[in-house]
């Protein structure tokens, strides 16, 4: 084979080219019948240079924790939790047995394409080949390793992974013209049981979510996209945002907030939402302002459009030249994800749409049937503020309950409002929290203070909900009444 290979290197010159090119595919043929091996490449990055290759990943992670042990080159980092990682160098090899087959995995660095040539690329690393793990076995062992062998690898590093799975949160950008993910660590603070709402409607949700989670089956049985979508509603401060963060807890589901305003077309949008991972949650915020802002852009006017012209228009969103089909993002392509052909692209994934203004909203995107579930968050009513009060006072009970209780029903607070004003208190609670308690004696004076503070944040809000109980029955001045004021 050696002496086959040699010859082939060597020859002449003016050996005729068709002569040559017969050989020249001959020669591999050969070789690779007398090779007993066979070799599987794993590379780091994908056609598209920007996407690292998952599989690259899952190997690198197999490797790292299940066969460094014979390793006598690794490589140290830190992740995204600040934990060190040990992870294989470059051109280290080490051995794997499956179903009594050996395997041979070797960490192959990055390589230049044209050896000697200068390249010039627009991307990071085009001109070179990326690193690549290289898989090498005995040719009879095909069936197991593309089988059972690499499907294994996949499962075991998910197992690795779903120990120490960090949550993500990912936002879009663009760059170089293309739009793609960047993602942070994603530790959202609210939870279901310190949300401030209808206790009925918080089981319901947390039902559907548990209902959804638990439905693979169900919906493949119906022939359903495993999928699901929620509006929520309501007035700014009253938790939709926290929502969405007790939705990440209560799931452990990545959130991807997706700023439409930075997505130039349909297409971009599919790559955007086909980037997105399953057990995810994909968040569109504010989607009437978004209507506004990129229909004013489309306009070339300053001018916001009104609520009539909203109602009527039948496109959600569309930018840059009206006449230029291919540059802009459309209701249909973007309901095309949450209900269409495209919504059977991926699974698991919920998609969440919040709206201060649910009048404002195109009828294609609310009408029945539509997204999944409604929900409305309202403002903060007695329930809800006993929810508060114990996440901020730690309290379940007080004398000032009825009233507050009676203030809320007469006023439109939101939690955000209540939540501002224990918040303020509690802040000081903190402060005393902090102090050294050195005796029982003093640890009796912290109780009696932290009683004090309750009582003195719950007069606030007293004191709060009554001055805008004032503010709400005083009818609106008119404007000569107003100038009468303003001369006087
Ligand atoms: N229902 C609620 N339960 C608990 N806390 C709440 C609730 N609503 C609001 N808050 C508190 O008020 C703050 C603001 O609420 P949030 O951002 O969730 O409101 P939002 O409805 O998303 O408002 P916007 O429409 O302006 O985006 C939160 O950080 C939270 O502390
Ligand atoms: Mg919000």
């Amino acid at each position: 084979m050696a002496g086959i290979g040699l010859l082939w290197s060597r020859m002449p010159e003016h050996v005729h080219d068709e002569a040559r090119y017969i050989i020249s595919s001959l020669v591999p043929m050969a070789m690779s019948y007398f090779n007993p091996y066979e070799q599987i490449t794993v590379s780091e990055y994908g056609e598209e240079r920007f996407r690292r290759n998952k599989m690259f990943v899952a190997v690198s992670t197999y490797l790292s924790r299940v066969c460094a042990g014979g390793a006598s080159k690794l490589k140290a980092e830190l992740n995204i939790k600040d934990d060190p990682v040990v992870t294989l160098d470059e051109n280290q090899e080490v051995v794997d047995t499956f179903g009594g087959a050996r395997m041979w995995w070797r960490l192959c660095p990055k390589a230049s394409k044209n050896k000697g040539a200068i390249t010039v690329s627009y991307y990071p690393g085009e001109a070179d080949e990326p690193r690549c793990f290289r898989l090498v076995f005995h040719k009879r062992h095909r069936h197991l390793v593309l089988n059972s062998y690499l499907p294994s690898v996949v499962r075991r590093w998910r197992e690795l992974t779903a120990k120490d799975r960090q949550r993500l949160l990912f936002t879009n950008h663009s760059k170089q013209g293309e739009s793609m993910w960047t993602s942070v660590p994603y530790n959202p603070p609210a939870t279901f049981d310190m949300l401030a709402m209808d206790h009925a409607k918080k089981v319901d949700i947390m039902e559907d979510l548990t209902a959804f989670e638990k439905g693979k089956e169900y919906h493949s049985k119906v022939g359903k996209a495993w999928k699901r979508g929620y509006l929520l509603h309501g007035p700014p401060g009253t938790g939709k945002s926290t929502m969405i963060g007790a939705m990440a807890n209560f799931l452990d589901y990545d959130v991807y907030d997706l700023d439409l305003t930075s997505v130039k077309n349909n297409s971009e949008l599919r790559k955007l939402f086909l980037d997105t991972t399953n057990k995810s949650i994909i968040v569109i915020e504010d989607i009437d302002a978004i209507e506004v802002e990129l229909t004013t852009k489309r306009k070339g006017s300053n001018k916001a459009a009104n609520g009539d012209e909203l109602r009527d228009r039948r496109m959600l969103i569309e930018f840059a030249d009206k006449n230029d089909e291919k540059s802009r993002v459309t209701l249909s392509g973007l309901l095309s994800f949450v209900d269409g052909l495209w919504s059977a692209c991926g699974s698991e994934r919920i998609f969440m749409f919040t709206t201060n203004h649910l009048d404002r909203l195109d009828p294609a995107l609310i009408r029945p049937g539509r997204m999944d579930k409604h929900i409305e968050m309202s403002y903060c009513r007695f329930e809800a503020f006993k929810v508060l009060a114990k996440s901020y006072l730690d309290i379940t009970d007080h004398s000032l309950f009825a009233e507050i209780g009676r203030l809320l029903d007469d006023t439109d607070t939101t939690p955000a409002d209540v939540a501002d004003n224990l918040m303020l208190r509690s802040k000081r609670l903190d402060d005393i929290d902090g102090a050294p308690p050195a005796d029982v004696a003093n640890n009796l004076m912290l109780r009696c203070k932290r009683k004090r503070d309750a009582d003195e944040c719950l007069a606030g809000l007293v004191e709060t909900l009554k001055k805008s109980k004032m503010e709400s029955a005083t009818p609106p001045m008119d404007s000569a009444e107003e100038a009468k004021e303003e001369q006087t």
